[in-house]
């Protein structure tokens, strides 16, 4: 499949201050890319270099494999939120969206009308914006980036300042959207707000990138299984020689009288059926999925975190 956004060693310096360095990142249609990095760390500088909003200092960016400087309308074809909207709090949703549509020289009711509904606002389309949420102020922002009908919308930390409600409603549009075929990059300090929506992920710590990887891939080499057992020892040679004989080299330990299995590889399922088979008493398989957490949580403590990047490979 042909990326949607190839980004390739990007860099950015200031005054000899170099604050995004050979950055790849690569966008496919569909992904929820979640771009995610300390305060700091240079998301937004990226983004506004994506955007041509800043020249970059180095490096390539390609959309649907076309450099983005030879792109004739590259807002129409990538929508963005990238500051706090800017809206008319005394104009009503509807007026808004038609406002900035007559910017854009159309005049297309019916797709006022299908975005409104996209970006759940339809019920509160007359209302002054002045009375609307800050999530509803951010959903309403991006239905403007959406009226030229981009392929990739951009949102640099959509969810900052909302509310925990807020947030998990921001999470499910985000779901919706991307159902309806779009594709989206967003940005976040949250491991947690991403985790629960993305398919990559993409971290970035010092202008550096730390790591590139779908997240299934990521969880599930972050993973580690833990096995509630009366006989432990026995448990732990077991699931020792069955990982070696289909050909694993996960770690496994043991601990406080229970047996952790790092980063799991494999089927949970299918070793719990082989223990019972073998007469093993299992009382509980747990899979923790927290490492990514914890690596994540090393970065933005200013940490160094030693993992490698991921393309398709493993961590
Ligand atoms: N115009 C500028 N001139 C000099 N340095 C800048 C400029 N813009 C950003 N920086 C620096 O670049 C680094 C990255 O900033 P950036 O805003 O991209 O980070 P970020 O990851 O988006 O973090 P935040 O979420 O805090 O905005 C920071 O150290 C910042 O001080």
């Amino acid at each position: 499949m042909q990326p949607l956004l190839e980004v390739k060693q990007l860099s950015k310096t200031y005054g000899g201050r170099t604050v995004v360095q050979d950055l790849d990142m690569t966008i496919y249609p569909g992904d929820i890319y979640g771009f995610l990095g300390p305060n700091g760390a240079g998301k937004t500088t990226t983004i506004r270099m994506i955007l041509g909003l800043i020249q970059k200092s180095g490096g390539e960016i390609l959309f649907a494999g076309q450099k983005m400087e030879e792109l004739r309308d590259p807002f129409a074809e990538i929508g963005c939120l990238v500051e706090a909207p800017g809206l008319y709090p005394n104009l009503t949703g509807r007026q808004n969206l038609a406002l900035f549509q007559k910017l854009r020289k159309k005049q297309d009711k019916a797709r006022m009308e299908e975005l409104l509904e996209m970006v759940d606002l339809k019920q509160a389309a007359d209302q002054k914006v002045k009375a609307y949420s800050l999530g509803m102020k951010q959903r309403l922002a991006i239905a403007i980036a959406l009226l030229p009908n981009p392929r990739l919308l951009v949102l640099d930390e959509p969810t900052n300042g909302l509310d925990p409600a807020g947030i998990r409603e921001m999470r499910a549009f985000l779901k919706k959207l991307a159902g309806q075929g779009m594709t989206i990059l967003i940005s976040s300090h949250l491991l947690d707000e991403i985790e629960k929506v993305a398919t990559r992920l993409c971290i970035i710590h010092g202008g550096k990138q730390v790591l590139e990887a779908p997240l299934e891939q990521l969880l599930q080499s972050h993973r580690d299984l833990e096995i509630v057992t009366a006989q432990p020892q026995a448990v732990f040679t077991f699931v020792t020689g069955w990982l070696k004989a289909r050909g694993h080299s996960a770690t496994t330990r043991l601990a406080d009288g229970k047996v952790l299995i790092e980063s799991f590889p494999d089927d949970s399922a299918l070793l719990n059926a082989a223990m019972v088979q073998s007469g093993l008493p299992i009382s509980e398989l747990r899979m923790q999925s927290s490492r990514l957490e914890d690596m994540f949580m090393t970065i933005t403590e200013g940490g160094q975190a030693h993992v490698g990047r991921v393309a398709g490979g493993s961590v």
